[in-house]
Parts: structure tokens; C-alpha cells; sequence
């Protein structure tokens, strides 16, 4: 249990459950091969049966951090920091981003999209989740979608979410790291038939780096 103030801090988001930062370089996605400093922040209730990062899920594992010393370790190292987690939009992102931006870091997020968007972003990554679908506010400033693709069916999943997120959101497929060997060549083709789609792989572990 965490005291009535840490609490309170937690709430108006000038604490957060902060589970490991690291410098490295973006693996998925449109920003894929630069580097970027990413602050990993506890707590996800989408439950994904794939995640790479359920250690995340349960934010009482992560000691509520201040944001001045989060963002202090951040802007040691990287001009672009990517807020990820567990699913960051759990909590209010207004005060983490607003101190980054005081300090001229690029923002990004990494995000289902399953809460309502808090926070002033330079690059919003939305990877929609067929459990918790994502909110109104997260489809129409999203600047891509990142579908995974893990069946067959996560393409008509794909789809559906194109049509739902605003019309400039570039598109990518991403297969699940454990079906990658049956899903890429299922995606390859996709985007070959379906030029509006890119492929976008977990590339930083084909590097082995974090
Ligand atoms: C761990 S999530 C954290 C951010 C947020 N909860 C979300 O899902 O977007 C970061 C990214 O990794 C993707 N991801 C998680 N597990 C994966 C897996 N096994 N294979 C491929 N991508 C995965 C997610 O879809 C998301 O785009
Ligand atoms: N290198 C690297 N790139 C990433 N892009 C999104 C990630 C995430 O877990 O949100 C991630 C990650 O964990 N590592
Ligand atoms: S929403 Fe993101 S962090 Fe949460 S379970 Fe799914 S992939 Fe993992
Ligand atoms: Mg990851």
C-alpha cells in the first residue's frame, strides 16, 4: 500500500511507477534504427497473452519515482525519449511530458490506446488490442498504427483499425516475436498486395540489445 501522499502524487501523475529506463536504439516502427532513450512505466491491465513485458503489468511491483529524477536521467543521454510500459496512459502523462518538453526532448509514446490520451506528444505509436480497444482520442492523434499480427485473423483486425484511426496515421504490420517464423511471410505478401501497409520488425531483438 502505497502512503496517502505518494498516492496522491501517483494520481496527478508527478509520481509514477517507473519499472527500468534505458538508452537504445528503437526498434519497431517508423522510427525504427535511431536512437532513444525509453522509460518503461509499471501497470497494464490489457492483458495481451503475448506480451513481451508482463513483468510490467503489476504496478505495485514498480516504486513510485518522481518525474524531476526521471526526467533528470533522461536528458543525460538522448534528444528523443520514448514513454512505454505496461500501458502509460493508465496514468496522466501531463506532467512527465510537459517537464520533457521544458527540456526540448522529442516525446514519443508507445501505447494500446486503451485510456484517453494525456500528455503533449511529438510521435504517438498506437497498437491497437482487440481486449481493450482503444479510445476516441488515441485514433485521431495517433501518427501510426502498429497492428501485430499473430493469426490470420489479426488482419481483418488491421483493417477494422485503419479505418478507424485518423486518415495521416501511416500504417505497419508487426508480427508476434513467438509466430514470426509462420507470420512474416504471411505479411510479406499482405504489404505487397496492400501497398497502404509497411512491415515493421521487433528489430532490437535481431540485435540483441534492450
Ligand atoms: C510492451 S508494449 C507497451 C506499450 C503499450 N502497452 C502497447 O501495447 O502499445 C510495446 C510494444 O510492443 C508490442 N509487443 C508486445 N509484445 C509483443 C510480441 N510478443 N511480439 C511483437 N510485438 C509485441 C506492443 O504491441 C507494443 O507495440
Ligand atoms: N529497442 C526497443 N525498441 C522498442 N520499441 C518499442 C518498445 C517497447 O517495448 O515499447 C521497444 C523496446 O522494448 N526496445
Ligand atoms: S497492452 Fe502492451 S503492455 Fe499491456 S499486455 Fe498488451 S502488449 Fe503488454
Ligand atoms: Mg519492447
Amino acid at each position: 500500500m502505497l502512503s496517502k501522499e505518494v498516492q496522491l502524487e501517483v494520481n496527478k501523475g508527478a509520481m509514477l511507477p517507473l519499472m527500468e529506463e534505458f538508452y537504445t536504439i528503437q526498434g519497431e516502427g517508423f522510427h525504427t534504427g535511431t536512437a532513444a532513450y525509453f522509460i518503461r512505466i509499471g501497470g497494464c491491465d490489457v492483458g495481451c497473452h503475448w506480451c513481451d513485458v508482463k513483468e510490467s503489468w503489476n504496478a505495485e511491483l514498480h516504486p513510485p519515482t518522481g518525474i524531476e529524477q526521471i526526467v533528470t536521467n533522461a536528458t543525460k543521454y538522448s534528444e528523443t525519449v520514448v514513454i512505454t510500459g505496461g500501458e502509460p496512459l493508465m496514468w496522466d502523462m501531463s506532467l512527465l511530458t510537459q517537464k520533457l518538453k521544458e527540456n526540448n526532448r522529442k516525446v514519443h509514446i508507445e501505447t494500446s490506446g486503451a485510456y484517453p490520451l494525456t500528455g503533449t506528444w511529438d510521435w504517438i505509436c498506437l497498437s491497437p488490442k482487440k481486449n481493450k480497444l482503444p479510445t476516441e482520442t488515441v485514433y485521431d492523434n495517433a501518427h501510426e498504427l502498429k497492428v501485430i499480427i499473430y493469426n490470420k485473423h489479426d488482419f481483418i483486425f488491421a483493417e477494422e483499425q485503419a479505418e478507424k484511426v485518423n486518415p495521416n496515421a501511416i500504417l505497419f504490420l508487426q508480427p508476434e516475436w513467438s509466430k514470426k517464423e509462420e507470420m512474416t511471410p504471411l505479411i510479406v505478401d499482405y504489404v505487397m498486395n496492400n501497398p497502404k501497409w509497411r512491415v515493421s520488425l521487433q528489430t532490437h531483438k535481431y540485435l540483441n540489445i534492450p
